[in-house]
Order: structure tokens, then C-alpha cells, then sequence
């Protein structure tokens, strides 16, 4: 039974399961076939455990239907499968211990990473030298210590609902057992759904824990910005002496370490050094790991070592929760008759409900108005005209997943099961017609597909059109859907 046959048996479970349990527990497995026996392994205990107990049987099933009839010996254990095809490289040696220099060769501060050193904004978090003297890192701002969690972010104000009660559960463990059996911890998925929440609640319960705890929160762009000023200064020991000194180090959107790759490179040796030192280490992306492009293969990996859990878009009851919960900490009185108008009408995103719920309350304090479904309309007038008419690829993205019942992520993956993609060409050719968009960037807004792809998409959906009426109903639909 070759290793391909693991992946087979992948495309058939991820049919089964929901995106979120396929991406959590069965994606980071890796496989090896050796002598008749697979032998699967897993990034933790924790994984290995639960597939045994929860998706095991079904494995052994899919893999006997795909070996034809045979069952084949499946075994488990924790750690990664040898890769026999590739020697071990220099840069994928162990790393240096906490606050021991070890520079690489031919790891170069790109022009981008130099880009995000002028541009970011704040006060300067490495000091200059003076003359011959060196100074230490001074950590001013969001590097220093718990500074810069938002003590608003807590695992109390965030409400828990079926989108996200995975994530939740997980970065409450994490809270409770910091650098403990969820390391690295990965959230992920879509703009404004609480990633960064989460993200601080966890800083801000491991401190509550204990005072002591040495927490660094910050956005992937000033670890950058910081890493290039600390080179341009000749402070990179100091750099790496302090990032390496953290009991837990939070770093937002990693998705813009891409192309800088000194970044990664640095990155990657800090990140090692808090696994083997068992400090904690969370990461947050708009993408799966795997999906992140211009990213080393090796840090990608790495990622997946942990647990890696989506957040998804909070499904109508919980963003009637969130409003209510945001209401309540503004002492503002919502009916659940309002909150439910509002949130039938923002489906985006919870940045977009709680800006939109501010600027009721705004009004109402204004006019001194009572908030009832008439007022809210009035009040959000221009946001929903502006939604209405604005067709963008996102809502075309998250109307043809809806509609299909698959998820977006699925959309903007590289999977080619039929299940995904005829509504990944539908949505492109819905984007294609609907949107200014020019097809580059709609190829950009599908996973980073070419756009030679798109509008093969588009092609394809005109023909089928003539001959499938299926597809021309749900054209049609959609059409209805989108624009009226
Ligand atoms: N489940 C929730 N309960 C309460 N508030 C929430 C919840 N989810 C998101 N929010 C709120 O929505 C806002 C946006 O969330 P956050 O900044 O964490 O999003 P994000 O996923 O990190 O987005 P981005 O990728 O843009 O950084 C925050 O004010 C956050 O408090």
C-alpha cells in the first residue's frame, strides 16, 4: 500500500468530517508505509489519543475499501515520518538554545522586511549605539511585558458559539497549561472573528495565573520591523536574547512574514528555541498553514506540530450573543427583536456587527431614540445601502459556500474534488461578471490562482449553462441572490 494511499484516504475523510475536525486532527497527521503496516504519526499526545479514539475505525475502513477489500495494520505514534528522499539541510539543524547567537548563512533582510522596519509606526523599540558601546534591546511599547494585551480581550467577553467553540476550548488550555501539550497553538481563519480576542485572552489569563509570567504580544509586522532595526544596529543578540526570554510569545497575523525571509529565518530559530525550552508560543493567520504563500516549507510545518484550529464566522445566534454581550458591557438595552435585526443584516464579520452596533447606539443617544427595527434601519441606511449594492468577492465567496454547503476555506484551498470545484468556478465566474475585479486579482482572491485559471472558470460556466440546467438555475440564483 503505497503512502499516496494515505492521501486518498484524506480526500475521502475530508468529505466526511466538517473543515474544522479534518483541520484539526486528521490534515497534520503524516504518514509512513512500511512492510504492509502504515504507521501514522501524530504532531502530539493529545492528537494521537484523540484519532485513536475517534477516528481510527473509520481510517482502517476507508483504507480497507481502497486496498481492495485488504485491511491493512495501521499503527500510531507521536513525532514526523522520516523523509527518506531528502538529506537533512543545514538550516533544519536544532536551534540554539535561548540567547546563544546562531546566525545563518545567506539569510537576507529582503527590501520588503526593510519596507516594514520604516513604516511601522510607534516609538523605536531598539535603540541606537552609541559609539563603540552596545546598548541592550531597549523593549519599549508592545514587546514589553503584557503591555500591550487589550485587558478587554478576556475568555469572559468572548462569546462561545458553534463557530468557535473549538478555538475557544483549545486557547483555554492553553491558558491553563502554557507551553504544556498544545504547542505551537494555530488559529486561523477570516478577517474580524476573533482571533486576536482569543489571542490576547489567553495572554491575559496565563498572567492573571501568574503575575510573574512574561508574556509578548505582537503583530507580525514589528517583529519584523524590530528584527531589521536590531540588524541595522548591530543589537541582534540582544534581539534574539529577549524574544528567546518569554514565557509566551503571542505574534498576530503571520501571514505577513511572507517573502521576508529573514523574518521566517529568524522566526523559526526563536520559535524552535521556546519549544524546546517549553515556553508557550501562539500564532494567528488568516490561512491554514499549508495555504500561506512564500512561506518556508520548514516553518509551515513546523506550525502543524501543535494544534491547529479555525476560527469560522459565528452562524446567526451567535452574532445575536456577541450583540447582546456588547450591548450589555456599553449598559445599553438591545431586545433580542433589534439584535436580531442587526444581525441578519451584518453577516460579515463581528468588527463589521460591533461597528455597526456602536453607530445605533450612537444615533439613539443622539436623538435619545428608543433602538427598535424601524430606528435601526434608519441608522444603518447608508452601511446597508453600501452592502447591498457593493458586490464583493468575499460576499460572493460566502454566498456560493453557503448556498453549496461547503466551507469558503475550501473555496480559496487547492482541493480538486468535484464537491469544490464547480462552486469555485461558479464563484469566480460570479466574480468575473459582478465585480470590477480584473481576473488576476480575482485569481489572487481564490488561494493565489493564476488567472489563466479564472477564466478557464469562466468559460466553463458559460458552457455549462447551455447544457446543464442545474448549473444555469443556480447562475440564475445566484444572480437573484447577489444583486437584488
Ligand atoms: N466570539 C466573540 N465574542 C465577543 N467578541 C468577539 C467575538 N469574536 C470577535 N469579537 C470581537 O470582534 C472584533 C474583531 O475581533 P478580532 O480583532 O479578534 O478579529 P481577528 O480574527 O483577529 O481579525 P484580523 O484577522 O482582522 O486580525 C473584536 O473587537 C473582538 O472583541
Amino acid at each position: 500500500m503505497p503512502n499516496s494511499m494515505w492521501h486518498q484516504c484524506l480526500e475521502v475523510l475530508r468529505d466526511e468530517f466538517p473543515a474544522q475536525q479534518f483541520n484539526t486532527w486528521l490534515r497534520p497527521l503524516q504518514s509512513d508505509h512500511r512492510e504492509g503496516q502504515l504507521m501514522l504519526f501524530a504532531p502530539n499526545r493529545f492528537v494521537m489519543d484523540w484519532v485513536n479514539e475517534k477516528y481510527l475505525r473509520r481510517i482502517e475502513e476507508v483504507l480497507k475499501d481502497l486496498n481492495g477489500g485488504q485491511a491493512p495494520r495501521v499503527n500510531m505514534k507521536v513525532g514526523s515520518a522520516p523523509r527518506e528522499d531528502e538529506p537533512v539541510k543545514r538550516s533544519e539543524a536544532p536551534a540554539p538554545v535561548n540567547g546563544q547567537v546562531h546566525e545563518e548563512a545567506g539569510s537576507r533582510v529582503t527590501e520588503e522586511e526593510k519596507g516594514v522596519a520604516a513604516t511601522v509606526a510607534g516609538s523605536p523599540s531598539v535603540r541606537p549605539k552609541s559609539g563603540n558601546e552596545r546598548r541592550p534591546v531597549q523593549v519599549e511599547g508592545d514587546i514589553k511585558h503584557q503591555s500591550f494585551l487589550n485587558e478587554g480581550f478576556t475568555f469572559e467577553t468572548f462569546v462561545e458559539g458553534k463557530s468557535n467553540q473549538l478555538a475557544r476550548a483549545a486557547s483555554m488550555q492553553v491558558a491553563e497549561n502554557p507551553g504544556g501539550a498544545y504547542n505551537p497553538l494555530f488559529l486561523y481563519g477570516g478577517v474580524g472573528l476573533g482571533k486576536t480576542h482569543l489571542m490576547h485572552a489567553i495572554g491575559n489569563e496565563i498572567v492573571r495565573r501568574n503575575p510573574k509570567a512574561k508574556v509578548a504580544y505582537l503583530r507580525s509586522e514589528r517583529f519584523v520591523a524590530d528584527m531589521v532595526k536590531a540588524l541595522q544596529l548591530n543589537a541582534i543578540n540582544e534581539f534574539k536574547r529577549y524574544y528567546r526570554s518569554v514565557d509566551a510569545l503571542l505574534i498576530d497575523d503571520i501571514q505577513f512574514f511572507a517573502r521576508k525571509e529573514r523574518s521566517q529565518e529568524e522566526f523559526f530559530h526563536t520559535f524552535n528555541a521556546l519549544l524546546e525550552g517549553g515556553q508557550q508560543v501562539i500564532v494567528t493567520c488568516d490561512r491554514f498553514p499549508k495555504e500561506i504563500v512564500d512561506m518556508e516549507e520548514r516553518l509551515k510545518s513546523r506550525f502543524g506540530w501543535g494544534l491547529t484550529v479555525m476560527v469560522e464566522p459565528p452562524e446567526l445566534e451567535t452574532r445575536v450573543a456577541i450583540l447582546m454581550k456588547k450591548a450589555d458591557q456599553a449598559n445599553v438595552k438591545l431586545s433580542s427583536e433589534a439584535a436580531f435585526f442587526i444581525a441578519q443584516k451584518i453577516r460579515s464579520n463581528v468588527r463589521e456587527l460591533e461597528g455597526a452596533l456602536r453607530l445605533v447606539i450612537a444615533n439613539a443617544h443622539f436623538t435619545g431614540s428608543e433602538i427598535t427595527p424601524p430606528f435601526i434601519r434608519e441608522s444603518l441606511k447608508d452601511l446597508l445601502a453600501l452592502h447591498e449594492k457593493q458586490v464583493s468577492i468575499d460576499n460572493i465567496q460566502r454566498t456560493v459556500a453557503e448556498y453549496y454547503k461547503i466551507k469558503v476555506a475550501d473555496l480559496l484551498s487547492k482541493r480538486r474534488t468535484r464537491t469544490v470545484t464547480r462552486p469555485r468556478q461558479v464563484a469566480m465566474a460570479l466574480s468575473k461578471e459582478l465585480t470590477n475585479h480584473s481576473l488576476p486579482e480575482i485569481g489572487d482572491a481564490f488561494g493565489g490562482r493564476d488567472h489563466t485559471t479564472v477564466l478557464h472558470a469562466c468559460k466553463k460556466i458559460v458552457e455549462l449553462q447551455e447544457t446543464d440546467p442545474g448549473i444555469r438555475e443556480d447562475y440564475q440564483n445566484f444572480m437573484r441572490l447577489l444583486t437584488t
